[in-house]
């Protein structure tokens, strides 16, 4: 999408317009692997110091979380008619539609009017990366390194819903004459404009106590580290502050990073953010779809009334590695071994929704318990081996696709 873009050097005149406080610290371009970052300007220290040294301090206005996008559409009529066509679905595609009208090129109509009313966010969104390193950007040699991981199936489901969702916007638009005007004619709004708008979400909201889910201007160019160096808070009366994290010292700039969470994977860390941070969390987790065997006449059914995912996990820590996959011991159970599928009758004459019965009692809401239900089993031994020989194809099958993701790796590196 054609959308105008400004230097990191005017970020502090906007900051200064829109009352942002920058305390001993500067934003500073660190390449490709890292983009923009918080830099201390001169050597700090909150060793020895009762008070926390404050790095930054965001009005409470700037803050761009569901109260701003409802405050906006009260006064800006394209975003709200923006809303009532395609909003209200959560609360990431509401604000990905406020972005995209900040981005939408304010050139102006024949009658002299302009789409969407100027607020801070206008100037600040030109700020913002035009790339930023999440799977959902990646070309398809680059997806294809995915191939046999965890993020492999999560990134194919990602995709197929940012397709929907633009796809819906395309079609719901299509008969509003500034969206058509702006966006479809042109040909300025494409699927690749919605992904950047999703990673921008992504990438850069973060939980704030008051307000929620938010992007946090300026605090959005504080990048991660498992050893983050500082961290914020909330104020619902001031705003948000940067605070320098206790027993600190800092030499001239150095970085200041927050943390993104403590315990997010680093396959999580990979798909939201677009990095792998190596002093994160240690273990290792595998999380495999698992599809019920073909020519089981009860797979529909043992996958309507699962509870829960049909998912298989292997993880990896501290010198051991446990397996979980509930569903496989549902999987491999049969009619002769007790299992039973039954829609009931209710007293006012309507059908309940399928029933799961295990040697006559029903297990209707403990189809992820098989593992236990079995023990009472007299052929529980039996039963359970077949889950393990099912578990064994699954990892004999991930082994022989990681092999080729291998193979298509190098033969991308000659
Ligand atoms: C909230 S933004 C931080 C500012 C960002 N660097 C920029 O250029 O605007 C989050 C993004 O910064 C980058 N990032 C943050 N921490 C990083 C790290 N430790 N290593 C590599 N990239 C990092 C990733 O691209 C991530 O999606």
């Amino acid at each position: 999408m054609h959308r105008q873009t400004l230097p990191l050097a005017a970020l502090s005149v906007w900051s200064k317009l829109n009352d942002v406080s920058f305390f001993d610290v500067n934003t500073q371009d660190l390449g490709d692997a890292k983009g923009t970052a918080l830099v201390t300007r001169r050597k700090l220290n909150s060793k020895e110091t009762f008070e926390k040294p404050t790095l930054m301090i965001v009005p409470h206005d700037l803050i761009l979380s569901a109260e701003l996008v409802d405050e906006c559409a009260k006064v800006d009529h394209h975003l709200r008619e923006l809303l009532d066509v395609v909003g209200g679905h959560s609360l990431r595609r509401d604000v990905m539609l406020f972005l995209l009208m900040h981005t939408t090129d304010n050139r102006c109509q024949p009658e002299g009017q302009t789409v969407g009313i100027k607020n801070p966010w206008t100037e600040y969104v030109k700020f913002l990366p035009s790339h930023i390193p999440l799977p959902t950007t990646w070309s398809e040699e680059e997806r294809m390194l995915l191939t046999g991981t965890s993020l492999e199936t999560a990134l194919i489901a990602k995709m197929s819903s940012l397709i929907k969702e633009f796809e819906d916007l395309q079609e719901k638009t299509a008969e509003i004459a500034w969206c058509r005007k702006f966006w479809w004619d042109t040909g300025d709004l494409n699927l690749d404009a919605w992904i950047l708008l999703d990673a921008w979400y992504r990438s850069r909201c973060l939980e704030l106590p008051h307000s929620g889910e938010s992007m946090v201007p300026c605090l959005d160019m504080a990048n991660h580290s498992a050893k983050a160096n500082s961290y914020y808070e909330e104020d619902p009366n001031v705003g948000v502050t940067l605070l320098l994290r206790p027993d600190v010292e800092l030499e001239a700039t150095s970085e200041i990073t927050i943390s993104y969470g403590e315990t997010k994977s680093k396959a999580e860390m990979l798909f939201s953010y677009g990095f792998i941070d190596e002093n994160g969390p240690e273990s290792q987790k595998l999380v495999l779809a698992i599809e019920p065997i073909p020519e089981d006449p009860l797979a529909k059914a043992k996958l309507a009334s699962f509870v829960g995912k049909p998912l298989l996990t292997i993880s990896h820590g501290e010198g051991n590695t446990v397996w979980a996959g509930p569903f496989l011991y549902f999987m491999c159970l049969n009619e002769e071994d007790g299992l039973e599928f039954k829609v009931l009758q209710e007293t006012d004459g309507t059908r309940s929704p399928l029933r799961v019965f295990w040697k006559g009692s029903d297990v209707t809401e403990a189809t992820d318990t098989f593992e236990s239900l079995l023990d009472d089993h007299e052929l529980k031994d039996v039963l359970k081996l077949r889950a393990v020989t099912l578990l064994e194809d699954k990892i004999e099958q991930q082994l022989q696709r990681l092999a080729r993701s291998a193979e298509a790796i190098k033969a991308l590196a000659r």
